[in-house]
């Protein structure tokens, strides 16, 4: 199995496998990035694994990830085929885009409507979402997982489309959670591994079990409807002069500047409801951490609120101004994207051309995991990383360190385009949860605390499974209330 390249150089080390298989049955399919931790061990910071019939490499190191997506990134920036995406309508975003022009196109539109200096003006918007977190969680602490789903996606939306929608039954939102769905339903590896090796599974009636017939086309059918249908809504409200500043709008303008080119007309709705797809989920998954993360550790809670009283004080709530001064909460939210990188694996990569990596060879078209999970339980840089420990981050005079968790967000040029957005909405959503909510277990009816045994999904992009916690206001509710209708009065 240790196949030569060109230059007779040998495969990285790594696991044997079953013929056609490969190495497929030895992954845990619940947690893969802690079977390749486990490879990693076995066999070093790379890994090569026959998976299925696909070359596949395991970086595990963040040196190895360095010396390969960042300073190799030419060759280390393609997507991986994966038989799924087109089927079920996913090719047209930069996710799952091969390394090339109309990709370029992509990240050069995300760029202009996401860099970190238009981010800033982002800024109000997210501070009144945030807000409107907090009141959705007074009024019903219980379905926490749809009111931070219902932040990231507001965000989104007015960031993408300039819209503003509605608290219940938005259309587009509605529209949105569809296509959502079908993004994780084509891009589960399973389906994707499926149609690799059986693509008749595609092409069979839907009434014989196992077809993925119906399920592709309905997934594409919302898809084409994600495009199509916010981009007639923002051309419409342009014309009528009811726009407000967005990527959509202002791609759209600028490009009219340039002559109306088809190819960027195709761009900009391709890529940005490709936005929602990516930010949303990751935003409001990242959140669920850090719930977790403070049910758990209530030490770490305990601090951050400290630090949020002495330096902002119980008579108003924090706002972006304040960050500099809340290392201990910016300490936090770095050991929550930590603790468990919601992209455990970032998105796959794959190699343009073959390579040769300290004597080992790198096959062209090789897919490449670069296990985030493993770079943030190194326990050579994060003594004991299965606790949540913030002030990891910080030294000892009290500054924060120069860790800032970059592989949280990806490798080399496939590096998420959406940080600076992001970073600042799970920063102002979680410095306004510790000001004015508690987060603990929750009881029995003898009042005992019910244990929590923290798991999480196994999708590409990982959130923990449902849990039960207890979310009190730190003031009583109506003062909790005043606050906050105080805070946005003040600010809008
Ligand atoms: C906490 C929130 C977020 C996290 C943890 C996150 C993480 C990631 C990761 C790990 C990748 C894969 C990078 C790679 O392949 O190496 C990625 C890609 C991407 N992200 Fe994010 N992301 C977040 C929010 C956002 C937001 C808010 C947006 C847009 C507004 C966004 C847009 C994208 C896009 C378009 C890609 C694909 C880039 C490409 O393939 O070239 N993400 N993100």
């Amino acid at each position: 199995r240790r196949r030569k390249g060109a230059n007779k150089f040998p495969l990285p080390p790594g696991p044997k496998g079953l013929p056609l298989l490969g190495a497929a049955l030895s992954i845990d399919v619940s947690k893969p990035w802690a079977t390749y931790v486990e490879w990693g061990a076995a066999f070093g910071d790379l890994v090569y694994a026959r998976i299925l019939n696909m070359d596949v490499l395991i970086v595990n190191s963040a040196k190895v990830a360095h010396d390969l997506a960042e300073l190799r990134s030419i060759n280390y920036s393609n997507r991986p085929y994966l038989a799924s995406v087109a089927p079920y309508g996913l090719d047209t975003g930069a996710i799952f885009m091969s390394y090339g022009d109309t990709w370029r196109l992509h990240r050069r539109l995300y760029h202009r409507a996401l860099n970190s200096e238009v981010s800033l003006t982002h800024r109000p918007m997210q501070l009144r979402k945030a807000r409107q977190l907090l009141l959705n969680l007074l009024d019903e602490p219980k379905r926490f997982p749809a009111h931070l789903y219902t932040y990231s996606s507001s965000i989104i939306l007015s960031i993408i489309y300039g819209h503003d929608p509605a608290p219940t039954n938005d259309p587009l939102v509605e529209l949105a959670e569809k296509g959502m769905e079908a993004i994780v339903k084509g891009a589960r590896p399973g389906t994707a591994a499926l149609l690799q090796i059986f693509p008749f599974l595609l092409k069979l009636p839907t009434w014989i079990p196992g077809s993925f017939k119906a399920e592709a086309a309905e997934s594409k059918q919302y898809t084409d409807d994600f495009r199509a249908i916010p981009y007639k809504m923002v051309k419409e409200k342009m014309a009528s002069g009811t726009d407000t500043p967005s990527m959509m709008s202002d791609a759209i303008k600028r490009n009219e500047s340039k002559g109306d080119l088809p190819e960027v007309t195709d761009a900009i709705i391709d890529a940005c409801p490709v936005a929602y797809g990516a930010a949303s989920d990751t935003t409001a998954f990242t959140l669920q951490v850090f719930i977790l993360a403070m049910v758990l550790f209530p030490e770490a809670q305990r601090k951050a609120q400290e630090e949020i009283n002495r330096v902002v004080g119980c008579n108003r709530l924090p706002s972006f101004d304040d960050r500099a001064s809340l290392p201990f909460v910016e300490a936090l939210l770095r050991e929550s994207l930590r603790w468990h990188p919601v992209a455990p694996l970032a998105l796959p990569h794959s190699t343009t051309n073959e390579d040769v990596y300290e004597g080992m060879y790198i096959p062209k078209g090789a897919t490449v995991f670069l296990n985030s999970w493993a770079i943030a339980h190194d326990e050579k840089t994060y003594p004991e990383p299965f606790q949540f420990l913030p002030q990891r981050f910080l030294k000892e005079d009290g500054t924060l360190t120069e860790d800032n968790i970059p592989y949280a967000f990806g490798f080399g040029r496939r590096v998420c385009p959406g940080k600076h957005s992001a970073d600042a909405s799970v920063w102002i959503a979680i410095v306004s949860m510790l000001a004015s909510f508690s987060f603990s277990k929750e009881k029995d009816e003898q009042g005992n605390d019910i244990d929590i045994e923290p798991k999480f999904t196994p999708e590409v992009t990982s959130r923990p499974e449902p849990f039960l916690c207890r979310i009190v206001a730190r003031r009583s509710a109506s003062d909790t209330k005043e606050m906050v209708m105080q805070d946005l009065d003040q600010h809008f």
